[in-house]
């Protein structure tokens, strides 16, 4: 996947079943999910993730910080909440969330109540919840104060279902900036759109992946601009389609509204880069991003393939290296890196 930031220069519907099932996909989601034995096989690919989006959330919000003590925060598709720790630890004053899926919306809206109040004497952002299908309704018709501004926009793992049709993919990033300060920032994560077409250009059929993900598409060698889609399904949960977001497009896409790209990473990139810093490494062992290797008497590997674990056993046998290593099997690395 990628990383990307934007940043707004100084210097702007609804078909109902379509948006339906989309959100019912979501809700229903919820209630089967993976079990035990997969969360556990992938859990430290889902922490990685999690990180990545902790160091660039910090990083972003720091900046922000810098300028002035009040930020305020939109979270596009914001799902469960999965973030919601991460406003509290960046002293966010204002948090707006919104998605697709109703039930999401709801645990969202409950978890962050719950952290209200064990949150005790700290002061904590003030928060609103929406419901819609941001591909195709307008954010600040639904908003409470329509006169509110962005900081920030945060679109973790969610652009690219807006990448159907240049409509939608429009109003998705109309939804993301037109609330933006000058000086704001869009910043977010996509699957990498070079990385699964040079996958699927190596694969014989029109499908690739291994013991942890699978991607396929319904076409090969034919690659639209909008609406190439494909399944993305990890660890056996069939997903919605997605759509390849060729970033070229859109970074041009943005400027309409008066975006200019400062940051684009891959997550190999990013992770070189950021675990330089001590703080960030900190946070990794504590997030148990990385799988100790070897397991030690008290854990287990995700997988019980040595074959998942060659290049940490390489690595180990070249010496030089602090053991025990922190690694991710080759599956979810590959999986992630997509
Ligand atoms: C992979 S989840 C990511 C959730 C969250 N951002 C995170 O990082 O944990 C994708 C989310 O995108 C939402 N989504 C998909 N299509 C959407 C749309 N058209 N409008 C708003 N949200 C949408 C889904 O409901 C889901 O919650």
């Amino acid at each position: 996947s990628n990383m990307s930031a934007l940043s707004k220069d100084f210097g702007s519907l609804t078909e109902e079943g379509h948006s339906v099932k989309v959100a019912s996909h979501y809700n229903t989601l919820q209630e089967c999910g993976l079990d035990e034995r997969s969360r556990s096989r992938i859990v430290h690919m889902r922490n990685f993730n999690n990180w990545l989006k902790s160091v660039l959330i910090g990083e972003v919000l720091d900046q922000v910080h810098q300028r002035q003590r009040e930020v305020c925060v939109l979270d596009l598709g914001c799902g469960k909440g999965g973030d919601l720790l991460k406003w509290r630890k960046g002293r966010i004053s204002q948090l707006v969330c919104a998605d697709i899926a109703g039930v999401s919306v709801e645990q969202c809206q409950s978890r962050y109540d719950d952290m209200r109040k064990r949150s005790h004497s700290e002061r904590i952002f003030s928060a609103e919840f929406i419901t819609a299908d941001c591909t195709r309704e307008l954010l600040s018709e639904k908003l409470s104060d329509p006169e509110m501004r962005f900081d920030v926009c945060s679109c973790q793992f969610v652009y690219h279902y807006s990448f159907e049709t240049q409509q939608q993919a429009d109003t998705m990033l109309r939804n993301a900036c037109e609330r933006l300060r000058p000086g704001g920032f869009f910043i977010g994560t996509t699957p990498d759109a070079y990385e699964l077409v040079k996958r699927l250009e190596a694969s014989d059929s029109n499908s690739f992946g291994n013991e942890v993900y699978r991607v396929t598409f319904q076409k090969k060698d034919e690659y639209p601009l909008f609406g190439c889609q494909y399944d993305f399904n990890l660890e056996g949960v069939v997903n919605v389609p997605e759509f390849l977001v060729y970033f070229p497009l859109f970074v041009e896409m943005a400027k309409k509204y008066n975006m200019r790209l400062v940051y684009k990473k891959t997550f190999h990139e990013f992770f070189k880069d950021k675990i330089q810093n001590d703080q960030n490494r900190v946070l990794m062992q504590r997030m148990q991003a990385l799988e100790q290797y070897p397991a030690d008497g008290r854990s287990r590997l995700a997988s019980d393939r040595p074959e998942e674990y060659e290049h940490a056993q390489r690595h180990s046998e070249e010496g030089g290296a602090r053991m025990p290593l922190g690694t991710l099997s080759k599956s979810e690395w590959e999986a992630t890196s997509e």
